[in-house]
């Protein structure tokens, strides 16, 4: 059946208010994709302008062996340059990756109805929330994606509120992730001369959550994003992708054998996952730690699925340059923020590229 929306509100409403989701109107069959999906040129996805980040992915089951050093650094300069890595051996089960996929293909894959019995405003639990696109009332040019966000308050909620086509294993991804950013952060932190202890774990990624991002097949990849330009919000992000690919990460300074400003493809790896460094350690860091801007192109044979577990910090959390940071540098490029406030700034625009750090940054 050919969609027949007699206008783009018709087709707002379909996709976005009734909750039908970009999924349900690509499932109508489209020859090409309506004009609120088409990006300005500036944003699109030209896949032939963009280099591949082939830099192996970090063993973290070397850490604690005879090259920890080298593994340290390795960690480390990524954070100060790309903001963004891959890991091997990194305590979450391969198997688990795979179930993974499968658990978002099937909570996708499912009735518009039951997915959006999650919507905004109707959700049974303020927990789990499914939608389109990023901020799609704010937004001039739709994102070609659906979601579906799980926040962790404690095991019993997780399984009683998170839809059950993922539950399980969202929450199995969750907590053997969390062991891992743990480990980043105390390798990140230590590079910086801070000990982290309970307070600071707490203070950085007191708030956990989990995502699935459905990307359907696209009939015009090269007028359309998955997601636009944008960095992740708290302190660390670990991201499961598919093999289809179509992350892109942003070079920010030049440096050897890349230009600022190029967009390299992360390819996928199997049974890697990727780390993103968020906006949080930047400004914690002071800007030595960067976060990344990414973005993500959209395919036309296949649908893609994406899981990332956002590390942040809780809204009540006061987020800052840290003390011994600032002394050493002398200067503090960002202000103290409530991360609530960060927070509500980050989900009231359109992603803008690397402009949320703005809220935070002094001139
Ligand atoms: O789908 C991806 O690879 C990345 C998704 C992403 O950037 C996000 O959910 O913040
Ligand atoms: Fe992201």
């Amino acid at each position: 059946m050919a969609p027949s929306f007699s206008d783009s509100d018709s087709m707002f409403n379909f996709v976005v208010r009734e909750g039908n989701g970009v999924k349900g109107m690509a499932d109508l069959g489209l020859s090409k994709v309506p004009q609120k999906y088409v990006q300005p040129p500036e944003e699109r996805i030209d896949k032939l302008n963009a280099t591949l980040n082939n830099n192996p992915p970090i063993d973290l089951s070397k850490l604690g062996g005879p090259c920890h050093d080298q593994v340290v650094d390795e960690i480390s300069a990524a954070a100060e340059t790309f903001g963004f890595f891959q890991v091997v051996n990194h305590g979450v089960p391969v198997e688990l990756l795979e179930a993974l996929k499968v658990a978002a293909h099937s909570f996708f894959g499912q009735p518009a109805k039951k997915k959006a019995a999650y919507r905004k405003g109707v959700s049974p639990s303020p927990l789990v929330q499914y939608g389109t696109s990023f901020a799609p009332e704010k937004e001039k040019a739709l994102e070609w994606k659906d979601y579906l966000s799980m926040v962790y308050s404690n095991d019993g909620e997780a399984l009683r509120f998170w839809p059950e086509e993922c539950r399980e294993v969202a929450l199995e991804f969750l907590r053997t992730s969390t062991k891992m950013v743990r480990k980043l952060l105390e390798i990140l932190m230590g590079k910086l001369g801070v000990t982290l202890d309970e307070e600071k774990i707490d203070a950085l990624t007191g708030l956990k959550m989990v995502n699935m991002n459905f990307y359907p097949a696209c009939p015009n990849p090269e007028l359309t994003v998955g997601v636009g330009r944008h960095s992740d919000l708290g302190t660390l992000t670990v991201l499961l992708q598919d093999g289809i690919g179509g992350l892109y990460v942003k070079v920010e300074e030049n440096m050897e054998g890349k230009k600022k400003g190029e967009w390299m493809e992360i390819p996928p790896i199997p049974g890697a996952l990727v780390i993103n460094i968020g906006d949080t350690l930047q400004i914690v860091s002071n800007g030595r730690y960067k976060s990344a801007e990414h973005r993500v192109r959209t395919t036309s044979t296949q649908s893609r699925v994406s899981i990332p577990v956002f590390a942040i910090p809780k809204g009540t959390e006061k987020i800052g340059p840290l003390a011994q940071v600032v002394k050493k540098d002398g200067v503090a490029r960002y202000r103290e923020v409530m991360f609530e406030d960060y927070m509500n700034n980050f989900f009231g625009n359109a992603h803008g590229g690397k402009k949320s750090l703005d809220f935070a940054r002094i001139y």
